[in-house]
């Protein structure tokens, strides 16, 4: 039988409030078992560049990455937000290590070829080295990803986060039996965004379809649903998104994905 894998990944709004990033690292900490954290930051990153003047530009969710741009992804992806991070789960007891996709050649990417908008210095992943993280896991470390990768040809990319989170998932399902948790700042996919107690509680391909026909997911939630789904299809074993409770285990209302 397969071992059992948990795979989170916390979104920037999460990692911007003080309470709620010590509130899901803490219960992250207390999950059994194997474990990876993916981490994005992308709030944090546009608040830096708007301090340094250099002003973000998204395109379906996804951040234009011009050189200046990349070096402030380096800077809040792989510095401070995965030491905060690692330093926090340090003292939580749980052995992190920080790691971009040139660690351990883990994440290869190559630079997104230019269609109808050139997204510049953004990665799309062509391979993950799961022996690497396997060995991590083995030796005891819980590896914390951020939203880096690299070509091989020693050029840093930025890639989503939710996207890092689904190819982890995928690689890892091969030797593992996979959880991919989105945890964010909401409960779950919400009928009504602005009502915290519309939770879906499931989602399958055909309601997926309809709530998009609908309009009912938008922004943020576009990427990740086509995330969710991707995983899915490719072999790994369960997605929910919810908010941190979900992963407590308790008796919480988050959304599970089925096919
Ligand atoms: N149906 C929906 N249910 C929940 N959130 C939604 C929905 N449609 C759009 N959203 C938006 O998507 C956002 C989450 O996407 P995003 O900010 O990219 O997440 P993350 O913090 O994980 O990076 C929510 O904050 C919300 O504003
Ligand atoms: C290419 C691309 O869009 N990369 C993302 C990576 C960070 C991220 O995914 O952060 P959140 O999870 O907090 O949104 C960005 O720069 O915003």
């Amino acid at each position: 039988m397969k071992q059992k894998l948990s795979i989170v990944k916390i979104g920037g709004n999460l990692i911007e409030d003080a309470q709620g990033f010590e509130h899901v690292l803490g219960l992250f900490s207390k999950m059994d078992g194997n474990k990876i954290l993916v981490h994005g930051g992308g709030k944090k990153a546009t608040e830096l560049g708007n301090k340094l003047g250099i002003e973000s530009q998204m395109v379906n969710g996804r951040r234009i990455t011009d050189p200046e741009t990349l070096d402030i992804a380096v800077m809040v992806y792989g510095g401070l937000v995965s030491k905060k991070i690692v330093a926090k789960l340090q003292a939580l007891g749980t052995d992190a290590i920080g790691m971009s996709g040139a660690d351990g050649n883990t994440i290869q990417a190559h630079k997104r070829p230019i269609k109808k908008v050139d997204f510049g210095l953004v990665g799309d992943v062509d391979k993950v080295n799961a022996y690497a993280i396997f060995k991590l896991l083995q030796a005891g470390f819980t590896p914390i990803f951020c939203a880096l990768t690299h070509d091989g040809r020693g050029q840093l990319l930025n890639t989503n986060a939710d996207t890092i989170a689904a190819e982890l998932a995928i690689a890892m399902s091969d030797q593992f039996e996979t959880t991919l948790y989105y945890c964010f700042e909401k409960k779950g996919v919400l009928q009504d965004v602005e009502d915290e107690n519309s939770v879906i509680k499931q989602i399958d391909s055909k309601t997926y379809d309809e709530l998009l026909a609908y309009g009912i997911i938008a922004d943020g939630m576009l990427p990740k649903l086509h995330n969710c789904f991707y995983a899915l299809r490719n072999h790994v074993s369960k997605v929910c998104v919810g908010n941190s409770e979900m992963l407590d285990q308790s008796n919480v209302e988050y959304t599970t994905l089925t096919l």
